[in-house]
């Protein structure tokens, strides 16, 4: 293994993976702090995913730790800290606790905090986060149902977080390439600095902070962080990327789409499967709460669909809806009551023999993928930046497209379909 991961969910964590993935290294993703009896095979890269955005900081650092004391053990080079690439946390959240405690575990003297994703609009300039042409603090993610996020100066959100001075790498230095931006690592840690947000503009930006990071044994960021960082390996190790394939083979079975993120994304994608005619069913969370709505309600209306087109159940709510939910029956709360009621749906079918899952939102998909009882995710094609589909290839066979709920286009829900072979049922 050449490079180690802890990402913070599940969706960032596929994310990841797909980047590693394309930038040549055979990927696997484990979910759950990796115990002893998961095996790396010959993975260049090892991802394990958690659900350690929202928890308390100091359970997060915890199994921040713990996942990535097994990774360095298996030989990571260079170990990643995952998150959200529009930095999903609160004050007392976890970022900067999770990243000062791997800093000390793996002695990093200087890390960098570099959430940009600019293929999927996540700019930083100044210091300031980009979604779109818009500030954080103007973009749905004000909205956010767990993390509402209303402070677009990274330098400032990172340092309510840390204990460590934090830094900043302006883009100015970024565009004189990799070695500029190596000084001004240098430069920040004489002044004190530990933690350096760094501007990024482009896909080359990446490369060049990628560049600059060879050697650097803590990186911390978004999925673009991990671009420019194969190449280093590539370059001291020469390892050979593995075929890509532009479909991926999915076992016999019906297909669900279930959505819980309530995102401006996932919600534009819910009304195109609605205008093209599919059959969609709302989780009434009021409804759930006093039962007069069940899992098992709602897994039964799935399997009566016909199984021509996979049936959609969400939970997404707006702005105005989700406060007023929020309101009444907590944040955590109703959150989790939602959690609980999807990841019933999908074990249920499941048992009905549903075999491709297509997932919106991190925490959502975090609390499926453990119903489900998956451990280990095998990386496929990209339907759109940063979602790929992925087989489960430990524990039950399935394949899931576990979409972070602000990625993909409008027609998500409707084209991810096309990339998958279906097996037959006595292949
Ligand atoms: N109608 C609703 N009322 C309250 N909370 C909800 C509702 N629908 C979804 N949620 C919660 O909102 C959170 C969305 O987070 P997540 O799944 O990570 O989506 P995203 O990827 O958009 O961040 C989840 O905890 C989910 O249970
Ligand atoms: O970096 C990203 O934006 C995603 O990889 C991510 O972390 C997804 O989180 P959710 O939006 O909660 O799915």
């Amino acid at each position: 293994m050449l490079i180690g991961a802890v990402a913070d969910d599940i969706t960032g964590a596929t994310d990841l993976c797909l980047m590693l993935s394309r930038e040549g290294m055979r990927t696997i993703q484990v979910i759950g702090v990796p115990t002893g009896e998961v095996a790396f095979s010959d993975a260049d890269a090892v991802v394990v995913a958690l659900k350690s955005r929202t928890i308390p900081a100091a359970e997060a650092v915890e199994m921040s730790c713990a996942s990535a004391r097994v990774l360095l053990a298996a030989g990571a080079e260079q170990l990643i800290f995952k998150y959200c690439s529009t930095f999903d946390s609160t004050d007392a959240g976890n970022i900067g606790p999770v990243a000062e405690a791997l800093q000390d575990l793996t002695g990093a003297p200087v890390t960098i905090a570099c959430p940009s994703f600019p293929a999927a609009g996540r700019t930083v300039y100044k210091g300031h986060l980009f979604v779109g042409d818009r500030l954080l603090s103007e973009s749905p993610l004000k909205d956010h149902p767990l993390t509402p996020m209303r402070d677009p100066d990274l330098v400032r959100v990172l340092q309510r977080q840390c204990r460590r001075p934090v830094g900043l790498v302006q883009a100015e230095t970024v565009a004189k390439g990799s070695n500029a931006v190596k000084a001004a690592f240098a430069e920040q840690y004489a002044a004190g600095r530990r933690i350096l947000i760094v501007d990024t503009l482009s896909d080359a930006d990446l490369r060049t902070i990628g560049k600059a990071c060879a050697g650097m044994k803590l990186v911390t960021g978004g999925s673009g962080v991990a671009m420019g960082l194969p190449e280093n390996f590539r370059q001291s190790r020469g390892f050979v990327p593995p075929p890509r394939k532009a479909r991926m083979a999915a076992p016999a079975g019906r297909a669900a789409i279930l959505a819980g993120s309530c995102s401006a994304a996932t919600r534009g994608q819910i009304e195109a499967a609605k205008a093209a005619g599919r059959r969609v069913l709302r989780l009434d969370i009021a409804a759930v709460a006093d039962g007069r709505q069940t899992g098992a309600d709602l897994a039964q209306w799935a399997i009566n669909t016909p199984a021509d087109l996979p049936p959609l159940i969400y939970s997404s709510a707006g702005p105005d809806e989700l406060a007023g939910i929020q309101a009444q029956m907590g944040r955590h709360e109703s959150g989790a009551l939602v959690e609980r009621t999807l990841a019933d749906v999908a074990r249920r079918l499941a048992d009905a023999g549903f075999s491709r899952f297509l997932i919106a939102g991190g925490e959502t998909s975090g609390a499926i993928v453990e119903a489900l009882g998956v451990k280990v995710l095998l990386i496929g094609p990209e339907i759109d930046p940063g979602v790929p589909w992925t087989r489960s290839i430990s524990g039950p066979d399935l394949a899931l497209a576990l979409k972070s709920g602000n990625f993909g286009a409008p027609d998500f829900f409707l084209k991810a379909w096309d990339l998958l072979e279906l097996e037959t049922a006595d292949a």
